[in-house]
């Protein structure tokens, strides 16, 4: 039984937003914190259980990015869908330089399983993510139910929320994205984190063992239905610098993917805050289906 330390609790659209704490072993032992937003529907009756989205923030983010800037909840509260909001690294693993770089290290943790030495004790945000935080919930009995599972995020969160999706066939029933890495394994962002966290072998170009976790590959080689919504803003910076290239996604035609570029809209929260109500009544159809 895992010790979910209470850290804090606010009254927000239907229901609460808690923030714990808790040991992950994911993590290497190290305390990590997440946000949980639960509607009052999951606590009305004793067996009620709500379906869960993940939201995954993005680099130099933690878990109250999302939740205080997203503008997720009051479509999350009317839907009666809770939404949790992991961290986005391990803190204070002590590695070597992992404060130096804001694309790498602290608040970047690429929601990956670090292979290379010097990384692979504490940086496991993959596991945390698709195994821990899971298990941890199902004990805390909060009244979700993980039989109707969606993941959405921004950023490095959308690489991570695209790519856990892809690569886990049927645990979730769709998967949404603000301004995602697409094609991490080609784009700078990408080869920086995957350079140190994974250790590599292959002389391919990209070489293959960070193929797992790029979603513009993984989409390519997924047999099987997809329900997936992604959002870009055309004014992003991120977008011109060749860090997002979502035509590796639009481009590949594939039936259940929706790429919607967006006039005018930029990298930041006021692009996410707009489309969040849209992304979360997406995940709602496909939960409640
Ligand atoms: N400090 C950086 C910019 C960092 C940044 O823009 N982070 C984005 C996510 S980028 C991809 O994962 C973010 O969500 N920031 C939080 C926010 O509140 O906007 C720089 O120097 O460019």
């Amino acid at each position: 039984m895992v010790s979910l330390e209470k850290v804090s609790s606010n009254r927000v659209s239907t229901g609460y937003l808690t923030k714990y704490k808790f040991p992950s072993s994911s993590l290497g032992g190290l305390s990590t914190q997440f946000n949980i937003f639960v509607p009052a529907s999951a606590s009305e009756s004793q067996d009620a259980s709500v379906p869960v989205l993940f939201y995954l923030a993005g680099l130099t983010c933690n878990e109250d990015t999302g939740a205080q800037k997203g503008g997720l909840l009051n479509t999350a509260g009317t839907e009666g869908i809770a939404v949790v909001f992991p961290d986005t690294s391990p803190r204070g693993a002590g590695v070597e330089g992992e404060d130096d770089d804001w694309q790498l290290g602290t608040g970047a943790g690429f929601y990956l399983n670090a292979t290379a030495e010097k990384w692979k004790k504490h940086y496991n945000m993959y596991d945390l993510v698709v195994k821990e935080l899971p298990e941890v919930l199902k004990e805390a009995k909060l009244g979700l139910d993980f039989s109707r599972w969606s993941i959405t995020g921004h950023s490095m969160g959308g690489h991570g929320a695209l790519s856990i999706y892809l690569k886990n066939q049927g645990l979730f029933k769709s998967a949404s994205a603000f301004a995602p890495a697409c094609n991490p394994s080609k784009t700078p962002w990408g080869i920086n984190a995957f350079t140190n966290y994974l250790e590599y072998r292959t002389r391919s170009s990209p070489p293959s063992e960070w193929l797992p976790y790029d979603s513009a590959h993984l989409l390519q080689n997924y047999q099987g239905d997809v329900n997936i919504l992604i959002d870009v803003g055309k004014e992003d910076d991120f977008l011109k610098k060749g860090q997002l290239e979502p035509e590796t996604i639009s481009s590949q035609n594939k039936k259940g993917v929706e790429v919607r570029l967006q006039d005018g809209f930029d990298h930041s929260y006021y692009f996410i805050s707009t489309f969040a109500p849209e992304h979360v009544a997406f995940h709602a159809k496909h939960l409640k289906a």
